[in-house]
Protein backbone atom coordinates (compact mmCIF):
# COMPACT_ATOMS: atom_id res chain seq x y z
CA UNK A 1 0.00 0.00 0.00
CA UNK A 2 2.49 2.94 0.92
CA UNK A 3 4.36 1.30 -2.22
CA UNK A 4 1.78 2.34 -4.48
CA UNK A 5 1.01 5.69 -2.76
CA UNK A 6 4.41 6.77 -3.22
CA UNK A 7 4.17 6.12 -6.65
CA UNK A 8 0.59 7.73 -7.78
CA UNK A 9 1.66 11.16 -6.33
CA UNK A 10 4.49 11.86 -8.33
CA UNK A 11 2.50 10.75 -11.11
CA UNK A 12 -0.55 12.62 -10.99
CA UNK A 13 1.71 15.71 -10.38
CA UNK A 14 3.48 14.59 -13.60
CA UNK A 15 -0.10 14.19 -15.44
CA UNK A 16 -0.91 17.80 -14.13
CA UNK A 17 2.55 19.48 -14.80
CA UNK A 18 2.10 17.88 -18.63
CA UNK A 19 -1.28 19.24 -19.02
CA UNK A 20 -1.01 22.71 -17.83
CA UNK A 21 2.48 22.68 -20.44
CA UNK A 22 -0.12 21.22 -23.00
CA UNK A 23 -2.33 23.83 -23.04
CA UNK A 24 0.26 26.28 -22.92
CA UNK A 25 1.50 25.10 -25.93
CA UNK A 26 -1.59 24.98 -27.31
CA UNK A 27 -2.43 28.45 -26.36
CA UNK A 28 1.16 29.52 -28.35
CA UNK A 29 0.13 27.72 -31.29
CA UNK A 30 -3.53 29.52 -31.37
CA UNK A 31 -1.57 33.05 -31.37
CA UNK A 32 1.31 31.96 -33.66
CA UNK A 33 -0.27 29.80 -36.01
CA UNK A 34 -3.85 30.33 -36.04
CA UNK A 35 -3.47 28.85 -39.61
CA UNK A 36 -2.82 25.11 -38.07
CA UNK A 37 -5.39 25.23 -35.71
CA UNK A 38 -8.52 25.35 -38.53
CA UNK A 39 -6.75 22.97 -40.36
CA UNK A 40 -6.86 20.34 -37.60
CA UNK A 41 -10.15 21.20 -36.43
CA UNK A 42 -12.02 20.76 -40.00
CA UNK A 43 -11.00 17.38 -39.59
CA UNK A 44 -13.15 13.91 -40.71
CA UNK A 45 -15.66 14.11 -38.04
CA UNK A 46 -16.71 17.70 -38.84
CA UNK A 47 -17.62 16.84 -42.43
CA UNK A 48 -19.00 13.99 -42.14
CA UNK A 49 -21.67 15.81 -39.87
CA UNK A 50 -21.83 18.73 -42.63
CA UNK A 51 -22.69 15.23 -44.95
CA UNK A 52 -25.36 14.39 -42.63
CA UNK A 53 -26.91 17.77 -42.25
CA UNK A 54 -27.13 18.24 -45.84
CA UNK A 55 -28.55 14.62 -46.16
CA UNK A 56 -31.52 15.63 -43.58
CA UNK A 57 -32.60 18.34 -45.80
CA UNK A 58 -35.78 17.91 -47.93
CA UNK A 59 -34.10 16.67 -51.33
CA UNK A 60 -36.94 19.15 -53.02
CA UNK A 61 -34.91 22.08 -51.47
CA UNK A 62 -31.92 22.05 -52.22
CA UNK A 63 -31.55 19.63 -54.93
CA UNK A 64 -30.26 21.32 -58.51
CA UNK A 65 -30.34 24.79 -56.01
CA UNK A 66 -26.85 25.69 -55.51
CA UNK A 67 -28.00 28.74 -53.50
CA UNK A 68 -29.81 26.95 -51.10
CA UNK A 69 -27.27 24.32 -50.61
CA UNK A 70 -24.57 27.49 -49.97
CA UNK A 71 -27.12 28.47 -47.76
CA UNK A 72 -26.97 25.19 -46.02
CA UNK A 73 -23.74 25.01 -45.53
CA UNK A 74 -23.03 27.69 -44.53
CA UNK A 75 -26.18 27.15 -41.30
CA UNK A 76 -24.13 24.23 -40.94
CA UNK A 77 -20.94 26.43 -40.70
CA UNK A 78 -22.76 29.49 -38.38
CA UNK A 79 -24.05 26.06 -35.74
CA UNK A 80 -20.25 24.12 -35.80
CA UNK A 81 -18.61 26.82 -36.40
CA UNK A 82 -15.49 25.39 -38.08
CA UNK A 83 -15.68 25.38 -41.54
CA UNK A 84 -13.04 27.22 -43.65
CA UNK A 85 -15.94 28.26 -46.66
CA UNK A 86 -15.86 31.24 -48.39
CA UNK A 87 -18.93 33.29 -46.71
CA UNK A 88 -22.19 34.53 -48.90
CA UNK A 89 -21.36 37.87 -47.76
CA UNK A 90 -17.65 38.05 -49.75
CA UNK A 91 -19.25 35.82 -52.68
CA UNK A 92 -21.62 38.91 -53.21
CA UNK A 93 -19.12 41.26 -52.93
CA UNK A 94 -17.43 39.11 -55.77
CA UNK A 95 -20.57 38.45 -57.75
CA UNK A 96 -20.85 41.87 -57.80
CA UNK A 97 -17.70 42.30 -59.51
CA UNK A 98 -18.33 39.75 -62.40
CA UNK A 99 -21.36 41.02 -63.42
CA UNK A 100 -19.44 44.17 -63.95
CA UNK A 101 -16.63 43.06 -65.95
CA UNK A 102 -17.42 44.51 -69.77
CA UNK A 103 -16.64 41.11 -71.37
CA UNK A 104 -19.04 38.74 -69.33
CA UNK A 105 -17.08 36.04 -67.60
CA UNK A 106 -17.09 32.14 -68.92
CA UNK A 107 -14.07 30.48 -67.26
CA UNK A 108 -12.85 30.86 -63.44
CA UNK A 109 -10.28 28.56 -61.94
CA UNK A 110 -10.53 28.03 -58.16
CA UNK A 111 -7.53 27.34 -55.80
CA UNK A 112 -8.51 25.40 -52.97
CA UNK A 113 -11.86 23.70 -53.20
CA UNK A 114 -12.90 22.50 -49.67
CA UNK A 115 -16.46 20.91 -49.36
CA UNK A 116 -17.09 22.92 -52.60
CA UNK A 117 -18.80 26.07 -51.10
CA UNK A 118 -17.29 28.95 -53.41
CA UNK A 119 -17.31 26.47 -56.59
CA UNK A 120 -21.04 26.31 -56.11
CA UNK A 121 -21.18 30.17 -56.14
CA UNK A 122 -19.03 30.33 -59.17
CA UNK A 123 -21.26 27.90 -61.01
CA UNK A 124 -24.30 29.35 -59.87
CA UNK A 125 -23.46 32.81 -60.55
CA UNK A 126 -22.26 31.50 -64.78
CA UNK A 127 -25.77 29.95 -65.17
CA UNK A 128 -26.93 33.48 -63.82
CA UNK A 129 -25.07 35.37 -65.95
CA UNK A 130 -25.09 33.28 -69.23
CA UNK A 131 -29.07 32.85 -69.00
CA UNK A 132 -29.97 30.12 -67.52
CA UNK A 133 -31.46 30.38 -63.89
CA UNK A 134 -28.73 30.41 -61.54
CA UNK A 135 -30.54 27.32 -59.55
CA UNK A 136 -28.52 24.77 -62.32
CA UNK A 137 -31.27 24.63 -64.62
CA UNK A 138 -31.36 26.32 -68.27
CA UNK A 139 -28.89 28.58 -69.88
CA UNK A 140 -26.82 27.27 -72.75
CA UNK A 141 -23.84 27.80 -70.64
CA UNK A 142 -21.46 24.72 -71.24
CA UNK A 143 -22.34 25.36 -75.20
CA UNK A 144 -21.47 29.17 -74.34
CA UNK A 145 -18.05 27.86 -72.62
CA UNK A 146 -18.23 28.83 -69.04
CA UNK A 147 -16.04 26.49 -67.20
CA UNK A 148 -15.04 26.51 -63.81
CA UNK A 149 -12.06 24.42 -62.56
CA UNK A 150 -11.33 23.75 -59.06
CA UNK A 151 -8.23 22.47 -57.52
CA UNK A 152 -8.01 20.73 -53.96
CA UNK A 153 -5.00 18.22 -52.68
CA UNK A 154 -7.00 16.52 -50.05
CA UNK A 155 -8.81 13.13 -51.68
CA UNK A 156 -11.55 12.96 -49.32
CA UNK A 157 -12.80 16.62 -49.83
CA UNK A 158 -12.47 15.90 -53.97
CA UNK A 159 -14.95 13.22 -52.86
CA UNK A 160 -17.75 15.26 -51.37
CA UNK A 161 -17.00 18.54 -53.32
CA UNK A 162 -18.14 16.33 -56.24
CA UNK A 163 -21.11 15.27 -54.56
CA UNK A 164 -22.14 18.70 -53.52
CA UNK A 165 -21.58 19.81 -56.95
CA UNK A 166 -23.41 16.84 -58.70
CA UNK A 167 -26.34 17.73 -55.96
CA UNK A 168 -26.39 21.57 -56.96
CA UNK A 169 -27.04 20.62 -60.59
CA UNK A 170 -23.69 21.72 -61.65
CA UNK A 171 -21.61 19.27 -62.45
CA UNK A 172 -21.87 20.21 -66.19
CA UNK A 173 -19.44 23.22 -65.81
CA UNK A 174 -17.31 22.58 -62.46
CA UNK A 175 -14.75 20.11 -62.87
CA UNK A 176 -12.98 19.29 -59.31
CA UNK A 177 -9.75 18.22 -59.97
CA UNK A 178 -7.63 16.09 -57.29
CA UNK A 179 -3.49 17.82 -56.74
CA UNK A 180 -1.90 20.99 -56.13
CA UNK A 181 -3.29 23.78 -57.82
CA UNK A 182 -0.05 25.19 -59.71
CA UNK A 183 0.74 21.72 -61.27
CA UNK A 184 -3.15 21.18 -61.95
CA UNK A 185 -3.20 24.56 -64.24
CA UNK A 186 0.06 23.63 -65.76
CA UNK A 187 -1.89 20.07 -66.27
CA UNK A 188 -4.97 22.14 -67.96
CA UNK A 189 -2.90 24.10 -70.18
CA UNK A 190 -0.49 21.36 -71.33
CA UNK A 191 -3.85 19.28 -72.64
CA UNK A 192 -5.07 21.69 -74.28
CA UNK A 193 -8.06 22.14 -71.55
CA UNK A 194 -7.32 25.57 -71.11
CA UNK A 195 -6.40 28.38 -73.79
CA UNK A 196 -3.64 31.47 -73.15
CA UNK A 197 -5.99 34.33 -72.21
CA UNK A 198 -9.14 32.54 -71.75
CA UNK A 199 -9.62 32.80 -68.09
CA UNK A 200 -11.65 35.32 -67.03
CA UNK A 201 -11.48 35.03 -62.74
CA UNK A 202 -8.88 33.47 -60.60
CA UNK A 203 -9.91 32.83 -56.88
CA UNK A 204 -7.29 32.65 -54.64
CA UNK A 205 -8.39 30.43 -51.15
CA UNK A 206 -6.14 27.78 -50.72
CA UNK A 207 -3.21 28.18 -48.04
CA UNK A 208 -2.19 31.84 -48.13
CA UNK A 209 1.54 31.36 -48.82
CA UNK A 210 0.83 29.61 -52.25
CA UNK A 211 -1.40 32.65 -53.47
CA UNK A 212 1.74 34.82 -55.04
CA UNK A 213 3.34 31.78 -56.16
CA UNK A 214 0.14 30.11 -58.34
CA UNK A 215 -0.65 33.56 -59.36
CA UNK A 216 3.05 33.84 -60.97
CA UNK A 217 2.27 30.53 -62.97
CA UNK A 218 -1.45 31.91 -64.41
CA UNK A 219 0.80 34.62 -65.43
CA UNK A 220 3.91 32.25 -66.64
CA UNK A 221 1.32 30.44 -68.82
CA UNK A 222 -0.29 33.64 -69.67
CA UNK A 223 -4.12 32.59 -69.12
CA UNK A 224 -5.00 35.48 -68.03
CA UNK A 225 -6.59 38.31 -70.14
CA UNK A 226 -6.89 42.16 -69.81
CA UNK A 227 -9.82 42.59 -67.76
CA UNK A 228 -9.38 39.34 -65.55
CA UNK A 229 -10.14 39.11 -62.41
CA UNK A 230 -7.85 37.78 -59.08
CA UNK A 231 -9.80 37.41 -56.22
CA UNK A 232 -8.37 36.35 -53.12
CA UNK A 233 -9.94 35.74 -49.58
CA UNK A 234 -8.40 36.31 -45.97
CA UNK A 235 -5.15 38.38 -47.08
CA UNK A 236 -5.69 40.29 -44.02
CA UNK A 237 -5.74 37.21 -41.30
CA UNK A 238 -4.53 34.29 -41.39
CA UNK A 239 -3.04 37.17 -43.95
CA UNK A 240 -1.04 36.88 -47.24
CA UNK A 241 1.56 39.95 -47.10
CA UNK A 242 3.88 39.05 -49.74
CA UNK A 243 0.91 38.67 -51.93
CA UNK A 244 -0.62 41.70 -51.06
CA UNK A 245 2.78 43.29 -51.81
CA UNK A 246 2.90 42.58 -55.10
CA UNK A 247 -0.24 43.77 -56.49
CA UNK A 248 -0.43 46.68 -54.48
CA UNK A 249 2.65 47.52 -56.16
CA UNK A 250 0.67 46.62 -59.57
CA UNK A 251 2.56 43.53 -60.36
CA UNK A 252 5.97 43.42 -61.80
CA UNK A 253 7.53 45.97 -64.76
CA UNK A 254 7.09 44.78 -67.65
CA UNK A 255 4.67 42.04 -66.55
CA UNK A 256 1.19 41.55 -66.43
CA UNK A 257 -0.38 44.60 -64.30
CA UNK A 258 -2.87 45.16 -62.10
CA UNK A 259 -5.03 47.88 -60.24
CA UNK A 260 -6.26 45.90 -56.72
CA UNK A 261 -9.18 47.22 -54.06
CA UNK A 262 -9.45 45.63 -50.62
CA UNK A 263 -12.79 45.15 -49.71
CA UNK A 264 -14.11 44.24 -46.15
CA UNK A 265 -17.23 41.88 -45.18
CA UNK A 266 -18.51 41.05 -41.96
CA UNK A 267 -20.95 38.11 -41.26
CA UNK A 268 -23.00 37.61 -38.41
CA UNK A 269 -21.18 34.82 -36.87
CA UNK A 270 -17.61 35.96 -37.37
CA UNK A 271 -18.44 39.67 -36.04
CA UNK A 272 -15.04 41.48 -37.25
CA UNK A 273 -14.67 42.41 -40.91
CA UNK A 274 -12.30 39.77 -43.30
CA UNK A 275 -10.91 41.13 -46.19
CA UNK A 276 -11.48 40.11 -49.90
CA UNK A 277 -8.96 41.62 -52.30
CA UNK A 278 -9.67 41.73 -55.66
CA UNK A 279 -7.44 42.89 -58.81
CA UNK A 280 -8.15 43.73 -62.29
CA UNK A 281 -5.44 42.85 -65.13
CA UNK A 282 -4.89 46.56 -66.59
CA UNK A 283 -1.70 45.31 -68.73
CA UNK A 284 -0.49 41.88 -70.18
CA UNK A 285 3.03 43.18 -70.42
CA UNK A 286 5.74 41.17 -72.38
CA UNK A 287 6.07 38.16 -71.54
CA UNK A 288 9.73 37.38 -69.40
CA UNK A 289 8.93 33.36 -69.96
C1 LIG B 1 -10.04 27.77 -47.17
S1 LIG B 1 -10.26 26.18 -47.85
C2 LIG B 1 -11.14 26.53 -49.36
C3 LIG B 1 -12.58 26.91 -49.12
C4 LIG B 1 -13.44 26.81 -50.35
N1 LIG B 1 -13.05 27.75 -51.35
C5 LIG B 1 -14.91 26.98 -49.96
O1 LIG B 1 -15.41 28.09 -50.05
O2 LIG B 1 -15.52 25.98 -49.57
C6 LIG B 1 -8.64 25.81 -48.45
C7 LIG B 1 -8.51 24.47 -49.17
O3 LIG B 1 -7.34 24.52 -49.98
C8 LIG B 1 -6.77 23.24 -50.02
N2 LIG B 1 -5.36 23.44 -50.44
C9 LIG B 1 -4.33 23.94 -49.73
N3 LIG B 1 -3.23 24.05 -50.49
C10 LIG B 1 -3.57 23.62 -51.73
C11 LIG B 1 -2.88 23.52 -52.97
N4 LIG B 1 -1.60 23.91 -53.12
N5 LIG B 1 -3.54 23.06 -54.04
C12 LIG B 1 -4.85 22.69 -53.94
N6 LIG B 1 -5.55 22.76 -52.79
C13 LIG B 1 -4.93 23.23 -51.70
C14 LIG B 1 -6.94 22.72 -48.60
O4 LIG B 1 -6.88 21.31 -48.56
C15 LIG B 1 -8.33 23.27 -48.24
O5 LIG B 1 -9.34 22.33 -48.51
Amino acid sequence: MPISTARTKPNKMLFFQALIAGAFAIGIIAVFFPNILTTISSSTPNLARLRSHISAQPPAAIKNNPWALMAQIEEYADKAGHLMIFRRAKLDIAHGALRSMSQPPRVVLEFGTYVGMSALGWGAILKEIHGGDGMGVGGAVKEEGCRVYTFEKDAELVRMAREVIELAGLSDIVTVIEGTAGEGVRGLVAEGEIQPGSVDMVFLDHWEKYYLPDLRVCEELGVLRMGSLVVADNTDKPGAPRYLEYVRAGGEDGGVRYETKTYQSVTKRLGAPSAVEISTVVDLGVSRF
